[in-house]
This record gives structure tokens, C-alpha cells and sequence, in this order.
């Protein structure tokens, strides 16, 4: 459905203002000629509403002859930021950056982080940001859920479809994304409401089944024809089989020629209770990036490629969102998820 420009205005102001920005703080607005112009222009009216000094840095789009698609998170690492001290300069001179042209998984993002600025990325449509309009309570059960994934040392995923994946923890930090940002240094996406870590270098095993119903992202394609089951050693995937959705992923991940696409990337679940699994089926590709999928409540969502965003050595490109149902998910010996429904930690729990 059609959002105002005053509504998404509206929510604008609720959000940044959970981002902490008041009269005491500098907003930049980045964007591209293809950013969302309602996203922008909410987002700078908000701002100035909030008394803060809002401006916006405008970069030409950045395309690679590799890419594929328009989804922004297909391509990642290297961006219209890339090789662009000056328009660095600028954002990192902002307290918050609102970003509307996607730098997530960028060396560039983490140099702004670094920095002290805070990074609230917005690239989702409207209805989107409306639907998943975040809140307090969603921070309180995602970090309630962060606590208990920092101390565990194993992280191990089971379902019916025949997973059965391990994975070893410490190495790298928990992210936790709750929709806005509101502490120096932080990264956050609007809409989100889910949390993960990476799994140490070389430790991920086993086997991932991605079965009928589940979601690969970028394509926006729900596997229909036959699961597709991952063979998981030493960190990497070996093997891709099954039906049409097993090819056509092996001859997407094959064309980008870089070994480190078949590396796991970030592992974890999903926490926001007004995320729909449905909700992919009902937009074109190009409308969205997918966050409904990444963010539905019990979902195992893994993915592959990228560990830059914290620090890691892999800035391959070619970036799988894989979100999974009806999975159960083991922090140590603790079950967090039993077959797509959150037990525990207990302050995770929605009331929904
Ligand atoms: O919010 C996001 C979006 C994409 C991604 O890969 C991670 N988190
Ligand atoms: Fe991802």
C-alpha cells in the first residue's frame, strides 16, 4: 500500500529520534539518483524537525561489470564510496548517516563506524518501513537474545529437511540489528529485528538443507522444486545439489571466478514479529531487498561471501541472504529456536 510523504515523515521522527539525534547533532542524508526520493526527503525533514543540521551527500551510482540484478545487497564491498576519500570525509564529519544507497559490507562503512558516526541504513519501500516500524521492546528482546549468543561457544542448526550444521564461535562479534541507531559507532538497518555472529574462521560443518518454502536472496525466489542441500567443510561450502534451485545457485555463485563466494558468512536468526515470510511473494524484485525474509521471527537465516563488517579477510562480492523455516537452532546445548518458533532466551519472547 501507498505511504504519505507525511506519514513516512512521521516515522521518520520516531525513528531518528530513537537514533538519539536532537539540536545537538549533525545528520547526513547519502544518496543516489536511485534512492527512494520519499526515503530522502523524510529523512531530512525529520531531522530538521529534531533541530538537528541535516545535509546530504549525493554520489553517482556505482555499477560493476560483474553485477548482476539491481538488488543492492547482491553486489557488495565495493561501492560509489570506494576510492572516494573526500565523500568520506563528509560523512564521517556527520553524527548520524542516513544511508539510502547501501555501503553495508564496505570497508568504507567500517572507517565511518570507526569514526564514532553512526550508519541507520534505509533503502526498503515505504510500506516496509511502516509495517516494521521499530520500537524499544524490539532492542530489549534482540539484546536480551545477544547476551546469551556472546558467551556460547558452539552454534548448531537441525530440522526435519535434514540439516545439520555446526559451527564454532568466539572469533568474531554478535551484530545486533533492531532498526535504529543509537550509539556512536553503531550500524543499524530500518527495517531489521534479528541478530548473528560469524562463525570462526574454518569451524563451519555439516550440512544446510535449504528446503521447499525457504528463501534465496538476492533472486526473491522461494525453493520450490526440489531442496537444495549444502555440503559444509573447514568454513566452505563443497558442494551444491538438488533440483533447478541448486543450479541455478552454483552457476550464479560460479560467475563471479573468487573461491571466498563459497565461504559462510554471517549466522544467526530472526526476531521481529512483524516480518512476514509472505511478504516476498507480494513485491517485484526491484521494489525491495528483501528484509521481511532476513527478519521473520524464528527463521535460521546464513549467508555467504563477505565477513568485513567485522574486520574479517573475505570482501568478495557476491553476497547469499539464505533464510530458512522450521529449523531448530542450539546456542551450547541451550535450544534457542525449536522448528521456527523462539523459546528462549525468555526475554526475547514476543508477546504476538
Ligand atoms: O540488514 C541486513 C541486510 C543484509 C545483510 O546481509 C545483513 N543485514
Ligand atoms: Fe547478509
Amino acid at each position: 500500500m501507498p505511504v504519505s510523504q507525511s506519514e513516512l515523515t512521521q516515522h521518520f521522527e520516531h525513528v531518528l529520534s530513537l537514533s538519539k539525534v536532537d539540536e545537538t547533532q549533525s545528520v547526513a542524508v547519502l544518496k543516489s539518483h536511485y534512492s527512494n526520493s520519499f526515503i530522502v526527503t523524510a529523512a531530512m525533514e525529520a531531522s530538521q524537525r529534531l533541530g538537528a543540521k541535516a545535509y546530504i551527500v549525493e554520489l553517482p551510482a556505482f555499477n560493476h561489470r560483474t553485477a548482476m540484478g539491481n538488488d543492492l545487497t547482491a553486489y557488495v564491498g565495493h561501492t560509489a564510496l570506494t576510492g572516494h576519500p573526500a565523500a568520506q570525509q563528509a560523512l564521517m564529519a556527520a553524527d548520524l548517516v542516513v544511508d539510502t544507497m547501501m555501503l553495508l559490507h564496505s570497508p568504507e562503512q567500517e572507517a565511518i563506524l570507526k569514526s564514532g558516526t553512526r550508519i541507520l541504513l534505509a533503502v526498503e519501500p515505504p510500506e516496509m518501513l511502516a509495517r516494521m516500524l521499530p520500537n524499544l521492546e524490539d532492542k530489549r528482546r534482540v539484546e536480551a537474545a545477544a547476551e546469551v549468543f556472546k558467551s556460547a561457544s558452539t552454534f548448531r542448526v537441525t530440522s526435519a529437511a535434514g540439516t545439520d550444521f555446526t559451527a564454532r564461535l568466539g572469533q568474531y562479534p554478535v551484530v545486533t540489528e533492531y532498526g535504529f541507531a543509537d550509539a556512536p559507532g553503531r550500524w543499524d538497518h530500518w527495517p531489521s529485528g534479528f541478530l548473528f555472529s560469524w562463525p570462526d574462521e574454518g569451524s563451519a560443518e555439516g550440512t544446510i538443507v535449504v528446503d521447499v518454502g525457504d528463501i534465496l536472496l538476492p533472486f526473491k525466489t522461494y525453493v520450490r522444486d526440489k531442496p537444495v542441500t549444502l555440503e559444509i567443510q573447514e568454513g566452505f561450502i563443497r558442494q551444491i545439489h538438488g533440483g533447478f534451485d541448486a543450479e541455478y545457485l552454483r552457476e550464479y555463485m560460479a560467475h563471479f571466478k573468487d573461491p571466498d563466494v563459497y565461504a559462510l558468512s554471517h549466522i544467526g536468526w530472526g526476531l521481529q514479529p512483524r516480518a512476514q515470510w509472505t511478504a516476498l511473494g507480494l513485491h517485484d524484485k526491484n521494489d525491495a531487498i528483501g528484509m521481511d525474509a532476513r527478519a521473520f521471527e524464528g527463521n535460521f537465516l546464513f549467508s555467504t561471501g563477505p565477513n568485513t563488517e567485522v574486520g574479517g579477510p573475505r570482501n568478495t562480492p557476491c553476497h547469499m541472504d539464505i533464510p530458512l523455516r522450521h529449523c531448530s537452532i542450539f546456542l551450547d546445548d541451550a535450544m534457542m529456536v525449536q522448528e521456527g518458533r523462539v523459546v528462549a532466551p525468555e526475554g526475547s519472547l514476543s508477546s504476538s
